[in-house]
Order: structure tokens, then C-alpha cells, then sequence
């Protein structure tokens, strides 16, 4: 994380700069202290006092303003540093291609986006900070002390041996146990993220108790792992407030001795015991503060993981200029990674300029993996997609998904208002192209509700029906009149008059447009100008919808019960 210092570098070198000076002051007033007691004390000389007093003064406040303006310099750098990490984590799963989103639990990135960059955050704004300080502040207290009476300094410098040997061995520990607990919270946001998704099913379904149950034993878990954590930094703890105080004890005992023997005067011992009593918070703080460490480490670990994940979708070097949509699958194979077999494999198919093709295929025969590999949500594991020619790899990212326009089967709308949501993709649209989306895709209702376009719809558009939805994405996506439109089942939830009204409307749009239709119903079929059946993850028959009913059984077999309801059987026979 070293780049994300880098600006702050000149505003950091200050802050040590404060803080060594503060180190200096807080050695300075025990020693102010040892000339006071050796010198107008040990004489009886009230004179002497008043300057050596307000010498202490002075260094007294010195201390506090350096001690302000560090705090002060710092804070700014610290949340500067986790706005900029923050952002671009965001920035970069937004990059990360589908393949990495389904692959990772929404709950673990979301605890990697808070809890861990605020670990790191306090970690930086504090525990850094302190940590070199107590480290400095031991150092030069221990060898200011080895100079005033080296017995004795030498028996506090003892003391460290067994403080870094445990250390150590707590530091193993503790890095493995934290660990354990950051990906176990991670665990527990995605179980609470499914459940506030899922509320619905788990209702419908009278699941309450069960998702409880599975929560309980999720958070007990946590609960488990962070009371080990907790046990075992109390032992580490209570083990470094020992050694000081205990050091103290033997250096007030020994020292006492020297005073008596005349080896050491009594100012002496006081400043070297003030002194000492500076080493109790640094050591005893150590500990809170390396396992704060290490946790910011992990923290650091968990979201590098995410971060150096490189995007396995690649932008290409061309943007494509007036393209005329010509599309061709070329021996395409596609397999989910980890999967022995793969969804399709030799694969052809090829879609003119302005012509529509309807892929009908059995239920997770893989027509959706087949349209996602258009705008390269999912790039195929061999054979290539080409757009005039162009294999669409070597195409801009941008470009390509300018082209391309697809609308789901179940689209996503976002927290805000109609209007943004339909142009999500086409920031430009005027009032006029929007309203004409809206009527191809006879979304009129939009106009009923309460604040018209500007109305906010709910998560996930939730207060919206699924038919609406659907029309809402189907506008969202000829507004921006792609080259090539994809549409995944997106008629589905729509009654037979409403989905004829707008086929009648997506006519006009696909005559202009490159078409694939993923379809179930023998309507939607014919919209397209071919049919292409999918089976065994490979096309094995391009034809005419009423060559197809003809000649291929399996066909039939798929639209048959759509076909003796459909009102326009009439038509297709
Ligand atoms: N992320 C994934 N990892 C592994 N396998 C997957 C993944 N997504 C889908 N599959 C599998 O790939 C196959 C094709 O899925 P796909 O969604 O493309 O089918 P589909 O034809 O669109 O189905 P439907 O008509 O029901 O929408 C299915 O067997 C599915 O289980």
C-alpha cells in the first residue's frame, strides 16, 4: 500500500518530526526533575526553584502543542488515504468481469469495503503511528538510562528479552486468529445480504426459524473465534503490564541500595524511575498495538486479494467506427470455470446486418451464457465473437458495450428515478427519444406514478411489478439505439396483449437493429427473421421458424404447448 503514502510523504517526515521532539520533551521534564532534586532541593535554596520551574513549564507545554498539531497533521492524510483506497477498490470491482462476481460473496466484498478499510484506517491515523513511537521512546529512554547508571539501565534492557520472545510467538497467533475472524464476519454480512434480498422466499416459505438458525450458528462462530482472539491477547497483555512493573519494583529495591551505598544520588534515582515509569504505557500499549497491526495487515492482505485480482476481460485497442452489426459466432466453446463440461462447445452462427435470430433451446441449454458473450460479460473459453469482421476482443470495452444493448429477464433497476434508470445508458437521450423508448416498450405506465419519470422506485425497483420491470428494461435498452440488441427472455412476464403491443413496436426497432431474441414462446419467435435451436451447447438447426416446425421434432417439441394456445397458431401453420 505503499503508493497510497506516497503523497503524504513531506506531511508524514513533519509528523516525525513532531513526534520526536515530543519524545525529547517528555525525556527532558524527568530530567528537570534530577536537577531539582539534586540541586535546590539537596541545598535547601527556594531560589532556585522559580527557573528550573518554569522550565518545566515551558517543556510542559511545548509537549501538548506538539502533540495537538500532530494529531491534527495526521488525520487529514489518514481519511484522505482510505477515501482514495476506498475509491478505487470500488473502481475496481466495478472493472472485475462477471466471471470474478459470481465466483466471490457479495458479504465478503462488502466487509472488505468497510470493516477492513477502517481497520487499516485506525491502524494508520493511530496504531503506526504509536507503534514506532513506543518503539522509539523504549530505545532512547532505555539508553538514556544505561547512561545515568548503567547497573540498573542494564537490568531494563533485560527486560525486553522476554517481551520480544513472546511477542513473537503472539504475533504468529494472533495473525491466523484474526484472520480467521475478518473472513468469518465476511461470512455473516453475506448471510444477512442474501436473507434482506431474499425476505420474500424466506417468508413465502415460513423459513423464519431455519434462516435464524443458520445466522445463530454463523454468528456463534464468530463469537467462538473472536473470544479465543480475546483470550488470547488478555494473556499477552497482562504479561507486558507485568514485566514493567515488575522491572520497577527490582529498580526501586536495587536503586535504594545504590542511593545507600553512595553510588547514585537520590535525583538520580527519581528521574530514572520517572523515566521508567515512561516505559510502562509504550510496553503495555505494545501489545493492542502490534495485534492492531496485525489486523490491519490481515485487513491490508484481504483487500490486496481483491485488488490484484487482474480483470480477466481486457479492453481491446479499437474503437469501432460506424459499425454495421454483422455478427458472427465462430467455433465457440464456453465453459464455467471448474466445470468438467463445457455449456457450449463448436458453436457457429452467424446474424447479418438488420436481421433478428431467435435462440429457442431446452431450459439451461445455455442461450443466456450464449448472449452474455456479446457485450463480453463473459468472453468464450475458445472460438471468437466477431462484430464486422472484428474479433470483439480487440475492440474498446466502451465501444463494444455502445453497440451492444441487452435487456434481461430479470433486470435490475436502481435506487433512483425513472429516468435515470432508463438512461443509464444513454446519458444524452432527449425527451423525445425517451418517450418513444417508452412507447415501443409500452411502458406508459411510468406517466402514472405519482412523480411521473422523476419518481424514485425502491430497491431493486421492488415496488414494481415484474412485467413493468421488464418493459422498463426493454426501454432502457432501445434508447440507446445499439447496432446490436440482445434481448434475454425479456417478454416473460408479459400478458398476451401486452406482449403482442410491443413486439408490434420492437418490429420497428429491430429492423434497424442486429437481433437475438432469446425466446421461449412461439410469439416472441416470430419476431425474428430465423431461428436458431440450441442443443447440446451447439446450434444444430438455423432455419425459418416454419421450416423448423416442420422438420425438426425436438423444435416442435419445445413450442408445441406454446403453439396450440398461441392465438396467431393460425398464422404459423
Ligand atoms: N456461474 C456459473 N457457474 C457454473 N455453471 C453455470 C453458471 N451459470 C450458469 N451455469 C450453468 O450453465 C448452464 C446454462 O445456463 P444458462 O443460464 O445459459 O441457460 P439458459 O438456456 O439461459 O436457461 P433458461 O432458459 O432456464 O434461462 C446451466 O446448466 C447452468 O447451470
Amino acid at each position: 500500500m505503499k503508493s497510497y503514502l506516497r503523497p503524504y510523504v513531506p506531511r508524514l517526515v513533519f509528523i516525525w518530526l513532531i513526534t520526536l521532539l515530543g519524545i525529547g520533551t517528555g525525556i527532558a521534564l524527568p530530567l528537570i526533575g534530577k536537577e531539582v532534586v539534586d540541586g535546590p532541593v539537596a541545598r535547601g535554596e527556594a531560589a532556585g526553584l522559580l527557573p528550573l520551574g518554569l522550565l518545566a513549564l515551558g517543556v510542559g507545554a511545548l509537549e501538548a502543542l506538539l502533540t495537538f498539531l500532530r494529531r491534527r497533521t495526521l488525520i487529514g492524510p489518514v481519511l484522505g488515504l482510505e477515501t482514495r483506497i476506498r475509491d478505487d477498490l470500488y473502481r475496481h470491482l466495478q472493472r472485475l468481469p462477471m466471471a470474478f462476481h459470481n465466483g466471490w460473496q457479495s458479504g465478503q466484498l462488502l466487509s472488505r469495503a468497510t470493516t477492513d478499510l477502517s481497520t487499516i484506517r485506525r491502524f494508520l491515523g493511530f496504531g503506526m503511528l504509536f507503534l514506532v513511537m513506543n518503539m522509539l521512546q523504549l530505545t532512547v529512554v532505555t539508553l538514556v538510562l544505561l547512561n545515568m547508571y548503567w547497573p540498573l539501565g542494564l537490568l531494563v534492557a533485560a527486560s525486553a528479552v522476554p517481551i520480544t520472545l513472546v511477542s513473537l510467538r503472539f504475533e504468529k497467533k494472533y495473525i491466523r486468529i484474526s484472520r480467521r475472524v475478518q473472513d468469518e464476519q465476511g461470512d455473516l454480512a453475506t448471510l444477512v445480504e442474501e436473507s434482506a434480498i431474499g425476505i420474500r422466499t424466506i417468508k413465502a416459505f415460513g423459513r423464519r426459524h431455519h434462516v435464524f438458525d443458520t445466522y445463530d450458528v454463523a454468528a456463534l462462530k464468530v463469537h467462538g473465534t473472536s473470544m479465543d482472539k480475546v483470550r488470547l491477547s488478555s494473556r499477552f497483555f497482562t504479561f507486558l503490564e507485568m514485566i514493567p512493573n515488575s522491572t520497577l519494583a527490582l529498580v526501586l529495591l536495587l536503586g535504594a541500595l545504590a542511593v545507600g551505598a553512595g553510588e547514585l544520588s537520590l535525583g538520580t534515582l527519581v528521574a530514572f524511575t520517572t523515566l521508567m515509569l515512561q516505559l510502562v504505557w509504550p510496553i503495555a500499549s505494545l501489545g493492542f498495538i502490534l495485534a492492531m497491526a496485525q489486523e490491519a495487515m490481515t485487513s491490508a492482505d484481504r483487500v490486496m486479494e481483491v485488488m490484484d485480482t487482474v480483470p480477466s476481460i481486457q479492453d481491446g485497442p479499437h474503437a469501432a467506427d460506424r459499425p454495421r452489426g454483422h455478427l458472427r459466432f465462430e467455433g465457440i466453446e464456453f465453459r464455467f470455470p471448474g466445470a468438467k463440461t463445457p455449456v457450449l462447445s463448436d458453436l457457429w452462427l452467424e446474424v447479418r446486418p438488420g436481421e433478428t435470430v431467435a435462440i429457442v433451446g431446452a431450459t439451461g441449454s445455455g442461450k443466456t451464457t450464449l448472449t452474455a458473450l456479446v457485450p463480453r460479460l463473459l468472453d468464450p473459453t475458445r472460438g471468437r465473437v466477431t462484430i464486422d469482421g472484428r474479433d470483439i476482443r480487440d475492440l474498446e470495452l466502451s465501444s463494444l458495450r455502445r453497440i451492444v444493448a441487452t435487456a434481461f429477464e430479470e433486470p435490475t433497476l436502481f435506487s433512483m428515478s425513472v429516468r435515470e434508470n432508463l438512461t443509464l445508458g444513454s446519458h444524452d437521450a432527449s425527451e423525445e427519444e425517451l418517450e418513444q423508448a417508452i412507447r415501443t416498450a409500452q411502458a406508459q405506465f411510468v406517466h402514472e406514478l405519482p412523480w411521473g419519470l422523476d419518481t424514485r422506485i425502491g430497491e431493486q425497483g421492488m415496488s414494481l411489478s415484474g412485467g413493468q420491470r421488464q418493459r422498463l428494461a426493454l426501454a432502457r435498452a432501445v434508447l440507446s439505439k445499439p447496432r446490436v440488441l440482445v434481448l434475454d427472455d425479456t417478454l416473460s412476464a408479459l400478458d398476451v396483449e401486452t406482449e403482442a403491443l410491443v413486439e408490434e413496436a420492437l418490429r420497428q426497432v429491430l429492423r434497424d437493429a442486429t437481433g437475438i431474441v432469446v425466446a421461449h414462446r412461439a410469439s416472441t419467435v416470430l419476431l425474428a427473421d430465423k431461428v436458431a435451436l440450441l442443443r447440446g451447447g451447439t446450434i444444430t438447426h438455423v432455419g425459418t421458424h416454419q421450416r423448423l416446425l416442420e422438420e425438426v421434432p425436438e423444435y416442435r417439441e419445445l413450442l408445441a404447448q406454446d403453439a396450440d394456445l398461441d392465438p396467431t397458431e393460425g398464422a404459423l401453420r
